[in-house]
């Protein structure tokens, strides 16, 4: 069956939510309806979207209220979320990814665990399953004592795990429903092939994982699970939820891998509607492969065996048995692209290359409400995304089934959670290749949006800033520089020889960004001593600007002869007779928009990393040639700058650190362009 992609672009936070009543009054009677009333909005009977998420937010506000009634006499500060998983010593995947997401995305994590791993971000080598009996008392021990708003199941393993983490899942969900508890929201991410291929359950297992699915509200397959719950789907006469192993699937027969993205999707429509779950079908093997994909051609051009039709042709996904994964992803440069490489239209970004994934809800979860999908057919929901270009991927998966868990307390629906979950792991995904742990497929960054705490900024700017210095001084050496280049420089050491002042280095347009820069920097600052300082800098540097104005002799301060501006046409770099003192040209300019730009964004961090490259580089270069007294006050305030950034860095996130590094970086490549 296939069906049609809807055209359901909206992004999260325009659409409004839609999921619903039939499904809760279906559903609403048994503890085990994967979309039970606490979770639900009312019926609706008309699509107005005002209503209909006014009663949401009404609903969402009762069951938090019920929540900590039912629960706790006290308000939790947290929600409590449950990972059942396996271990991953390296850190990356598993209970270890799902504890550190939990802890990024603010929630209090348990965790019971399935097996333990001997794994790293090269390959699984071992596992040991625990005794069902043993898993089941580490259930307990977290269900009799802690109130579980949220849990994330993962790797079950073996068909015996898969009963006791679902018998478990049936008491927990009748006693909650006995005791007027909310159900915990449940996501489960069928695990059944690590990163590296190997495979994480048994092939009888994979049958039996059929049976816990339908109790959850979203189940989180990548393509290869996704195919292979299509394939066992199709394959299981009794239908949705048949545990009974005598209607396992046709073992000989092997599951057919989506071709294209859009067969995926249509996989997961399927699949949807079989189990009645939604499901969050992840891009990601389609970037991967894409992004690995140079070498393993390499190797397909020289296999004969591997140079399959289906490859040369479209094929997205092919089985590869020469890497020993089961069911097998390869897929060549010209396959792997076209599912992940999409121009967002839709949303009017630029065409970076797409790795989107897609939330399916079965009809029976949806309520018609202003969205495109069909009665009684699926709706699929877009969750953009860039992708990343990296091969440090490992516990990728983990990470958007436990961020799904800890966020969707947080969110009136599944649909703004996972465009919310997508949205974190695009941040943690793209940090991943800074972390340098381990050889292989290497962990995402899950610390991103905190404090980097590892680096301290003016030493990492010192990297930059001497490398910047080293390349002007190469450059003004160079035996190949343009013949203007060298009379510039010539032209500055010989001022470099006079005492001079630093008005008669700059452009009073230049100098007024730089107070500007400074006031900005004055209103952004929350302690009043730096306030001071950066009104005392201010003044200081206003008051060259009428030095500057008569005293500032550089008018191509390109540097070059082809300078162009009416008053100094043809003119060498020292040979304006004058008209355009204190004007900005060129390179100047650039350094005055880029200021004002960062003014504009109101980051005490940013205009301190902004700032910084003009005193510590008018230090470097110009301190010696400065009378004393203002080439200590030029080393104070460089001194002043850097401690500021430096604390400022210190409580930025991971993000805006880079924001500032990359300021800091671009402003010194600027002002070295004007020397
Ligand atoms: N290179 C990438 N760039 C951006 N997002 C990615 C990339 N690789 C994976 N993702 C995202 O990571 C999440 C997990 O997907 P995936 O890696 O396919 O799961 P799994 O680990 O189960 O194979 C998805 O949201 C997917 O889109
Ligand atoms: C215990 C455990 N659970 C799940 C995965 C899947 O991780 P990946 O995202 O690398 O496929 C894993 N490697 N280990």
């Amino acid at each position: 069956m296939a069906y049609e992609h809807a055209n359901v672009h909206e992004s999260h936070s325009s659409s409004q939510s839609t999921c619903t009543s039939e499904s809760s009054q279906q559903h609403a009677d048994s503890p085990l309806a994967h979309d039970s009333a606490a979770h639900s909005s009312p019926a609706h009977g008309s699509a107005d979207r005002f209503h209909h998420s006014l009663a949401q937010i009404q609903h969402h506000a009762a069951t938090m209220l019920s929540r900590t009634n039912g629960a706790d006499d006290t308000y939790p500060s947290r929600a409590r979320v449950l990972s059942v998983e396996g271990s991953d010593p390296i850190g990356g995947a598993g209970t270890m990814a799902d504890m550190k997401a939990f802890t990024a995305h603010g929630v209090f994590g348990y965790a019971a665990m399935t097996c333990v791993c001997a794994q790293n971000t090269q390959g699984v080598t071992d596992i040991v399953n625990m005794e069902p009996d043993f898993l089941r008392e580490q259930l307990i021990s977290v269900s009799s004592d802690g109130i579980i708003d949220s849990m994330k199941i993962g790797m079950l393993g073996t068909p015996e795990i898969v009963d006791c983490v679902r018998d478990w899942l049936v008491d927990l969900l009748h006693d909650y429903e006995r005791r007027g508890l909310p159900r915990p929201w449940i996501v489960i991410d069928p695990v059944m092939y690590a990163k590296s291929g190997d495979s994480l359950l048994t092939p009888e297992a994979e049958q039996e994982l059929r049976s816990i699915l339908p109790l959850a509200d979203i189940i989180t397959p990548n393509v290869p699970e996704l195919a292979a719950l299509a394939h066992a789907g199709a394959h299981t006469a009794a239908g949705i939820g048949a545990a009974d192993t005598a209607s396992a699937p046709d073992t000989a027969s092997t599951p057919t891998m989506p071709r294209t993205w859009d067969e995926a999707v249509n996989m997961a429509c399927v699949v949807a509607q079989d189990l009645g779950v939604r499901v969050y079908a992840k891009a990601g093997m389609f970037a991967l492969q894409a992004s690995e994909n140079h070498a393993a051609d390499k190797q397909l051009a020289n296999s004969e065996s591997n140079t399959t039709d289906a490859c040369e042709a479209e094929s997205a996904l092919q089985c590869n048995d020469a890497c020993g994964v089961e069911p097998a992803m390869q897929c060549n440069d010209a396959c792997g692209a076209e599912p992940t490489m999409q121009c967002n239209d839709a949303r009017g970004v630029e065409p970076v290359m797409q790795c989107n994934d897609v939330l399916v809800e079965p009809a029976a979860l949806c309520s018609e409400s202003g969205s495109s999908a069909q009665a009684g057919s699926p709706r699929i929901t877009t969750l953009y995304g860039p992708r990343v270009e990296t091969v440090n991927v490992h516990g990728t998966g983990d990470s958007l089934s436990s961020s799904l868990a800890a966020l969707r307390p947080r969110f009136l629906d599944w649909r703004e959670t996972a465009q919310a979950a997508k949205d974190w792991m695009v941040g943690a995904i793209s940090g991943a290749n800074d972390l340098h742990v381990g050889k292989g497929h290497g962990p995402i960054d899950f610390t991103w949006e905190s404090a980097p705490t590892s680096r301290l900024f003016t030493d990492e700017y010192w990297g930059i800033l001497s490398q910047a210095a080293a390349q002007h001084r190469d450059g003004a050496h160079n035996p190949t520089a343009t013949q203007s280049q060298q009379e510039s420089a010539s032209h500055d050491a010989t001022a470099h020889n006079a005492t001079s002042t630093l008005a008669s280095r700059y452009p009073a347009e230049y100098l007024e960004a730089y107070v500007h820069a400074l006031i900005a920097a004055a209103s952004e600052a929350s302690d009043a001593s730096d306030r001071a300082f950066f009104i005392h800098c201010a003044s200081n540097v206003s008051a060259q600007i009428p030095a500057a104005a008569t005293g500032y002799r550089h008018c191509a301060y390109d540097g070059d002869v082809t300078h162009t501006g009416s008053e100094h046409d043809g003119k060498r770099r020292g040979e304006c007779s004058g008209e355009c003192r204190g004007k900005c040209s060129g390179k100047c300019s650039t350094v005055s928009d880029a200021l004002r730009a960062i003014a504009d964004q109101h980051s005490l961090g940013l205009l301190a990393a902004a700032l910084l490259p003009h005193f510590w580089i008018a230090s470097l270069e110009y301190g010696p040639t400065l009378a004393d007294s203002e080439a200590d006050e030029l080393s104070d305030i460089t001194a002043h700058i850097a401690q500021i950034a430096n604390r400022e860095a210190r409580l930025a996130s991971h993000r805006d650190y880079q924001r500032m590094i990359d300021t800091a970086r671009e402003l010194t490549r600027l002002e070295y362009s004007m020397l």
